[in-house]
């Protein structure tokens, strides 16, 4: 836990373009466009702060549904939804909607804000103020949000500060719910979950250890790896190579989700039917246990996507 406090008051900078040396960033009513002079960009919707592109030699990287709402109706079914401040089931006993309100709440953009040479990053904010009006109340803790989404030349980086803003600590789960794009799910291996345990949610939430080098995708696949050593990259290859590593900081636990055929049928808005053969998820997070924050601390998480 860090304890220095970061303000949330940072000037919101006005639409339009602002060109630097590295490249540009675009910010218009509903979304950021950052674009390197290299030409990789990403896309990050103001509803959810969720990346909904990531583009590197003009090829998509994250999978997004064909019938996603990106209009602020609904949590965006694809790219990277955050995950915060519960996950799953959990939501439900703190009376909030599934996976939380951070994916649907409209977060304040705070500005590019790029230290590193070769990257830019763009920084959103989330206080209690902006969470929509029906969730206001329901979760009752003095909290601020800085989430940074970072891109390089070969890497998207995402890096989220939570800020008790309180007296009381709170506890809370956190999670990056990365769509990746793949060609081919079926031929797809997950490294680097070797001898972790498991809860398996599409067997009723019995716990196991992972005995395969290799996770791979032959049914619905819906499982949390808890503690999983931060010093181990998760590897996504796609016929045996390796396409995505995700390193992680402070976010101990992975979750490994595809809906198959028969999932993908019951999710709405999850199109065309036979797209989760072409994304994986792959979610690294705090999510197994709750972090407790204390009252005017700080916490913070991140991951790192590197292609390969
Ligand atoms: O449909 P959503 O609320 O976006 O959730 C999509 C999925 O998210 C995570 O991966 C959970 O482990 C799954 O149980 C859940 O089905």
């Amino acid at each position: 836990m860090v304890s220095k406090k970061t303000p949330l008051s940072i000037p919101v900078p006005s639409a339009g373009e602002v060109r630097s040396a590295k490249g540009s960033v675009d910010l218009s009513s509903d979304r950021v466009r950052v674009t390197l002079k290299t030409g990789e960009s990403i896309e990050v919707l103001l509803y959810g702060a969720t990346v909904t592109s990531w583009k590197v030699d003009g090829e998509e990287k994250l999978w997004v549904s064909e019938a996603a709402k990106l209009d602020g109706t609904k949590p965006v079914r694809g790219g990277i939804p955050l995950v915060f401040p519960c996950f799953g089931p959990n939501s439900s006993a703190l009376n909030l909607p599934q996976h939380g309100f951070a994916r649907l709440s409209n977060w304040s953009f705070l500005g590019e804000n790029s230290e590193e040479p070769s990257s830019v990053q763009v920084d959103f904010g989330l206080s209690p103020s902006n969470i929509p009006d029906e969730l206001k109340g329901k979760w009752d803790q003095n909290f601020g949000l800085i989430y940074s989404v970072i891109l390089g030349q070969k890497t998207l980086q995402t890096k989220l500060v939570v800020q008790n803003e309180g007296e009381e600590k709170w506890e809370f789960q956190v999670l990056f719910h990365t769509y990746f794009k793949v060609s081919n799910a079926e031929k797809v291996s997950i490294k680097g979950l070797k001898d972790v345990t498991y809860t398996d949610k599409v067997l009723g939430g019995t716990t196991a250890s992972e005995d395969n080098e290799s996770v791979t995708i032959t049914g619905e696949t819906d499982r949390v790896y808890a503690k999983v050593p931060t010093d181990r990259e998760t590897v996504i290859e796609q016929d045996g190579k390796a396409v995505f590593s995700v390193k992680r900081k402070n976010l101990e636990d992975v979750v490994v989700w595809n809906p198959h055929a028969a999932g993908a049928e019951k999710i709405g808005d999850f199109e065309p039917k036979e797209g989760w053969k072409e994304m994986v998820c792959v979610e690294a997070g705090s999510v197994g246990e709750w972090t407790t924050i204390e009252g005017g601390s700080v916490w913070e998480g991140g991951q790192i996507i590197t292609l390969a």
